[in-house]
């Protein structure tokens, strides 16, 4: 099995390209949507977040309320940092569980040729970087992700706040071993994404109707 991660910030990209892949039949794995599945009521993870950032970021049913943790943990880089020690730790060890079981016991029939994991804030999961035979780090300028995000229902300050706890587009792409320019608004991410399926002669088939959706 192949391993492409991809990484990028705010409203780069990713999910479009990993969605994109997806549909070619790539498994995939998105870090955003595991964090939020381990935020189970009376968890441990809630807990040491709640004790943290202060209990009233947990809604009624004593889960976490993203909107009351967004505003606390995205104020500053440094409160960005509070919350990545509590969460990255528990989603580094999540990802080798989902990817070396796929990797080490489907050698003889892979079931799915290529894996993709979308991570949002790579700098907590270099030392998985090993497991991927390519970082590819989506980019478009901040301007076109602020609106892209806002078109999208995102409150510009969120965004704003968001990306200042993000690495600099230059950081970003000194991660990656490719980059895939997003700026346009045309299909130029879907062909780059191809041309990599067939680098790695990836046997996939096409893609239904590539919409930016
Ligand atoms: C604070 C939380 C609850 C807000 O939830 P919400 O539904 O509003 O946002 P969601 O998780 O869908 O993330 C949306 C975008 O916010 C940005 N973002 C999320 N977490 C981080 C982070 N730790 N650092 C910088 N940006 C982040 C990313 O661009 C991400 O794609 C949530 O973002 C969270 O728990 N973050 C910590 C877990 C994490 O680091 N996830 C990313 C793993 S790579
Ligand atoms: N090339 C493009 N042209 C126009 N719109 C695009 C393009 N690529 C992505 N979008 C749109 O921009 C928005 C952000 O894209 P997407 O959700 O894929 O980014 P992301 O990097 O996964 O964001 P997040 O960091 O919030 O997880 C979406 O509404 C998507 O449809």
């Amino acid at each position: 099995m192949i391993t492409f991660f991809l990484i990028g910030n705010i409203a780069s990209g990713k999910s479009t390209a990993a969605r994109y892949l997806e549909r070619r039949g790539a498994m995939r794995i998105d870090l955003d949507q595991l964090a939020k599945d381990l935020y189970q009521p009376g968890s441990a993870v809630v807990d040491a977040i709640a004790e943290e950032f202060g209990w009233d970021v947990l809604d009624a049913m004593g889960g976490i309320d993203r909107a009351v943790l967004a505003r606390r943990a995205f104020d500053t880089p440094e409160d960005a940092a509070r919350l990545n020690a509590i969460v990255h730790p528990i989603l580094l060890e999540q990802l080798g569980l989902r990817l070396l079981p796929a990797n080490c016991c489907s050698v003889m029939v892979p079931e799915h040729q290529l894996a993709v994991v979308e991570i949002s804030a790579p700098a907590g999961f270099t030392d998985a970087f090993a497991l991927a035979d390519e970082v590819i780090a989506v980019t478009a300028p901040l301007e076109t992700r602020r609106l892209r995000a806002v078109e999208r229902g995102m409150d510009a300050d969120d965004f704003d706040r968001r990306a200042e706890c993000q690495p600099s587009e230059d950081d970003l792409i000194a991660m990656a071993t490719c980059v895939i320019d997003n700026a346009l608004a045309d299909d130029s991410l879907f062909r780059e994404l191809d041309a990599l399926v067939d680098h790695y002669n990836l046997d996939l088939p096409a893609a239904e109707e590539s919409l930016h959706g």
